[in-house]
């Protein structure tokens, strides 16, 4: 039997979007197609990165630090988990990834999008290209909306307890990357849970990734 090409596919949006709450379904619809999934998310994925994700949602650091760390952490989440797993053959489901940097270190913190470049290009080099998710499902929200989501559902973290107008810039970083590159599929995250779903499942059927079934 042929091996099948990995597939690496990243979910991205602000805080409270709802990527996690359509995580799981992810993995089980492409698990209904035979196919291996690994499931991970950044900043962590592996022990060291796990170590440096507590650093960063927890500490206060200058945004060159954050952003050093952070693409830190995703080295050695690149290295021990996402090549490997994409030259098995596997689906990568991946929980943010460098689409979050720029949005949050670069929009959100107003760091250096040319200083944030040169780390991904440093980091994400691979055979003369750029390892990059080949479908970015990016979860669309008003922040407002999503602040209200997460008022009561957990404990805000360091980035979670910043004002609205942090994460308006955030979600014009994200629509700012969208706008740029296809791999993007924009979600419309303000509507039902069933909504949001059938979106993300037509998305993955429509460029044929998976087929018609339902998980
Ligand atoms: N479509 C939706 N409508 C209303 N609430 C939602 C919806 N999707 C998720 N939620 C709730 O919003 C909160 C944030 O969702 P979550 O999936 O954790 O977001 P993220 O992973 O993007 O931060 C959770 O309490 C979740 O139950
Ligand atoms: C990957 C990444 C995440 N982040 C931030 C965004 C989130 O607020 C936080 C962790 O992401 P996330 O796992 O979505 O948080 P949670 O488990 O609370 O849903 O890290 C960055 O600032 N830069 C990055 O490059």
């Amino acid at each position: 039997m042929t091996q099948q090409q990995g597939l690496f596919l990243t979910l991205e949006g602000i805080d409270g979007a709802g990527k996690s709450s359509h995580i799981e379904a992810l993995e089980a619809l492409f698990k209904a197609q035979g196919r291996v999934v690994t499931r991970t998310r950044e900043p962590g994925g592996t022990p060291l990165a796990e170590t440096l994700r507590t650093m960063i949602l927890t500490q206060a650091m200058d945004p060159l630090t954050e952003s050093l760390l952070v693409f830190a952490a995703r080295r050695d989440h690149i290295v021990q988990v996402i090549e490997p797993a994409l030259a098995r053959g596997e689906v990568v489901l991946c929980d943010r990834f460098t689409d979050a940097t720029f949005a949050y270190q670069g929009a959100g913190r107003g760091f250096d999008n040319a200083v944030l470049s040169t780390l991904e290009q440093w980091v994400q080099a691979r055979d003369g290209a750029l390892l990059q998710p080949a479908l970015t499902l990016w979860f669309d929200l008003p922040p407002e909306t999503a602040a209200e989501r997460l008022a009561g559902a957990r404990l805000p973290d360091k980035f979670e307890s910043q004002p609205v107008e942090f994460f308006r810039r955030v979600a014009e970083g994200y629509a700012a990357r969208a706008a740029a590159a296809p791999r993007f599929v924009r979600i419309d995250a303000n509507r039902s849970r069933e909504q949001v779903w059938a979106q993300v499942e037509a998305a993955l059927v429509q460029r044929g990734l998976v087929g018609g079934v339902k998980p």
